[in-house]
């Protein structure tokens, strides 16, 4: 252990065990409090040397795709955000909820020296596993904050500073952090800022994104900061309801949770009606109009910008009317389930069953692959049925904090415990009243809260936490899954009579390589993810490729793709040579999908270098597969030359060899 690491060493000790020492840390508390859990809690070696903990490439993947709409635009801003402090030695980075690096972007002169410590794409960088540090410190602490040089607890991390942000999606649940890290000696002052005003432009857009098929109020105090970073965001439905709100908008408006204002009516929180707001938007060409705000009469300006339509739901299908009943289905929006699909048998047999049961109060169960369809499918039957203007609420079982649940499901009572909300928050049960409850990933819902759903489901009320007075539930449930709920119910993960309570129905969401109405499904994709005004089409061989792929993440991965291209488009009209460069040889590689599975094993591109063929390989690692086996051409296998040209570290190279069944002609030479 050098001297340095020594030091370091004992000073963690003594600032956790001596309140003395934690005091003359000079960091302010957090730091002194993470070093407490990484020593007690996680009872982690400060100077431990063990190996960075990497996730396997396929569970990056799955990752990733959950995260897909942040990591789209959050890939923009990094580009932006690296700009700024380039040549500053600066790397940032991405990482979803868990600590897992999602993206990177690196300078070149930090890279090799960063990849050292596990600053590399699927590497975890919770406060678990690495310590105190920018992003597992910011994943605990939920705000921004730096960690620099020896604020870090493993001695082998104190070369680094780090300014990491959190990024709340519109439910104010966290996803994931953005980080810049550096070496020490170059970290700028300004940098947090920085970090922080990427995030807020990634939540911005997200939101924006998500919401684009609905009516958004943007509004600020001043009227030239609507449209800009700072500005407040409200979606709302065809009715005026409001459906979400960014966390800009909540802290203009001073609340502190989404659920207490979503589910309320525009005119609750403004001094106007939702017909007027749109009406005097319209009218000064949407320049910004004066509303004031209900309980204090601030001033705001606010622009409601009109949903883009072209979703199937039928151009003009979601103008506000004018005194529309809150019940009702809008008449416009009864075909949404109809537009889910394109003459694909199996959908076309889903949406008529759906449109006879919906309305008869039976619980609902979608099954399917990840990324089939299936909330998709539960806001179109929210959408199509009698419910359709009250809220939809959707909640992802999964990713509940077991310490978060008990108050995010049920809500509690102003003051029922410290730190709660002066004005109590409604929880997604009551959210969700008069309207359907969206229960995703319920095979995942943790056992005990199993036992107190059930109890809510049959009783059909709920009682706020620090309240004595149960509150009437009137809700549809709709739940999704991805597993087999049987298997976990002989296994004791979960519960059989709640099984029977949410399983009247059950539907189940081809996948997409089984969907034969594909060709027209990639033209809805393309269509919804043009900008409006300025529609993009795609050409009949790209069609046809993208058509025959086998698509493991479904429609999410198929989407994903698409947006980067177009985002990345040079004409409005994409062709194969808009398909990202590791993408395009695999795909036009692959096999197609109607042949049989053992047959695609033997006609995946059989590498020319590098002993056995691709076998069992997917179209994007096939991809991976030749740009990698070019690359190691182009160097004469040099592995070295080949790490440092794709700006990846000697081991994750070794890693992707091995993944990608690569060995060199001369295997001796690899080792
Ligand atoms: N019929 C459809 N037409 C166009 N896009 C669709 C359709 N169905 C689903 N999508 C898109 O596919 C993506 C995934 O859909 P969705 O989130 O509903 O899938 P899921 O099965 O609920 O996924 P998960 O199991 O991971 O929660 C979304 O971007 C959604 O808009």
């Amino acid at each position: 252990m050098s001297k340095f690491a020594v030091e370091h060493v004992k000073r963690v000790h003594s600032v956790v065990h001596d309140r003395m020492g934690a005091d003359c840390i000079g960091a302010g508390n957090r730091i002194t409090r993470s070093w407490i859990r990484c020593l007690n809690e996680y009872q982690l070696n400060p100077d431990s040397c063990a190996e960075p903990e990497v996730v396997a490439p396929i569970e990056l993947q799955e990752r990733q795709e959950r995260l897909a709409d942040v990591q789209a635009v959050a890939k923009v801003e990094m580009a932006n955000l690296y700009q700024q402090l380039a040549g500053s030695g600066y790397a940032i980075m991405l990482t979803d909820r868990e600590g897992v690096l999602l993206n990177y972007f690196g300078d070149p002169a930090f890279t090799h020296a960063a990849s050292k410590t596990g600053l590399m794409q699927g590497a975890v960088w919770s406060e678990r596993v690495q310590g105190t540090n920018g992003m597992g410190t910011c994943l605990v602490e939920r705000r921004p904050l730096t960690v620099h040089q020896d604020e870090h607890y493993l001695s082998r991390n104190i070369g680094l500073s780090c300014a990491a942000a959190p990024i709340f999606d519109h439910e104010g649940e966290l996803v994931g952090v953005l980080d810049a890290s550096g070496e020490s000696r170059l970290a700028q002052q300004h940098t947090l800022a920085l970090v922080s005003m990427s995030v807020q432009m990634i939540e911005n857009r997200v939101f924006l994104h998500q919401f684009r098929h609905d009516y958004i109020l943007r509004f600020h105090n001043r009227p030239e900061f609507v449209g800009t970073l700072s500005e407040g965001a409200i979606a709302l439905s065809v009715t005026g309801t409001v459906l979400a709100a960014s966390r800009a908008a909540l802290s203009l408006l001073g609340y502190t949770y989404p659920g207490e204002i979503v589910g309320r009516d525009v005119c609750e929180l403004f001094n106007i009606t939702f017909p007027g707001l749109v009406d005097s938007s319209t009218r000064r060409a949407f320049h910004p109009v004066p509303i004031f705000e209900v309980r204090s009469n601030a001033r705001f300006f606010a622009v409601v910008y009109q949903p883009v339509t072209g979703t199937g739901m039928g151009s003009g299908a979601r103008r506000p009317q004018r005194g529309a009943a809150r019940l009702g289905a809008p008449a416009a929006e009864a075909d949404a389930l109809d537009a889910l699909h394109h003459g694909d048998p199996t959908m076309r047999a889903n949406v008529e069953t759906a449109k006879r049961v919906m309305e008869r109060n039976v619980p609902i169960v979608l099954l399917g692959e990840t990324g089939t369809g299936k909330e998709r499918f539960a806001r179109a039957m929210h959408l199509s049925g009698s419910r359709a203007s009250r809220p939809f609420v959707a909640i992802n079982c999964a990713s509940i904090p077991e310490s978060l649940v008990e108050s995010e499901l049920f809500g509690y009572r102003a003051g029922a415990f410290t730190g709660a909300s002066k004005d109590g928050q409604r929880g997604k049960l009551l959210q969700a009243n008069g309207g359907t409850l969206f229960l995703d990933e319920i095979g995942d819902m943790p056992v005990a809260l199993q036992a107190r759903l059930l109890r809510v489901l049959e009783e059909r009320e709920v009682v706020p936490l620090g309240s004595e007075t149960p509150v009437k539930l009137d809700i549809r449930v709709v739940s999704a899954t991805h597993c087999d709920l049987t298997q976990k119910i002989d296994s004791g993960a979960f519960r059989e009579d709640l099984y029977y309570r949410l399983q009247g129905v059950a539907f189940t969401m081809p996948p997409l390589r089984e969907r034969q109405d594909r060709g027209a499904l990639i033209r809805q994709l393309v269509f919804e993810e043009s900008d409006a005004g300025s529609p993009v089409e795609v050409d009949d061989r790209l069609l046809d490729l993208l058509e025959r792929q086998r698509w493991p993440g479904n429609l999410r991965q198929l989407r994903h793709l698409l947006r980067t291209m177009i985002a990345l488009r040079e004409t409005d009209r994409l062709g194969v040579h808009d398909l990202p460069p590791e993408l395009r040889q695999g795909l036009a590689d692959a096999p197609p999908i109607a042949q049989p599975a053992a047959a695609q094993a033997t006609a995946a591109p059989a590498a020319v270098l590098g002993g056995k063929p691709a076998e069992g390989l997917n179209p994007f690692e096939c991809a991976e597969r030749e740009v990698l086996l070019q690359e190691l051409k182009r160097h004469q296998w040099n592995l070295s030359g080949v790490a440092r040209e794709l700006n990846i570290s000697r081991n994750t190279l070794y890693r992707k060899l091995q993944r990608l069944n690569i060995e060199h002609p001369d295997k001796s030479l690899f080792h």
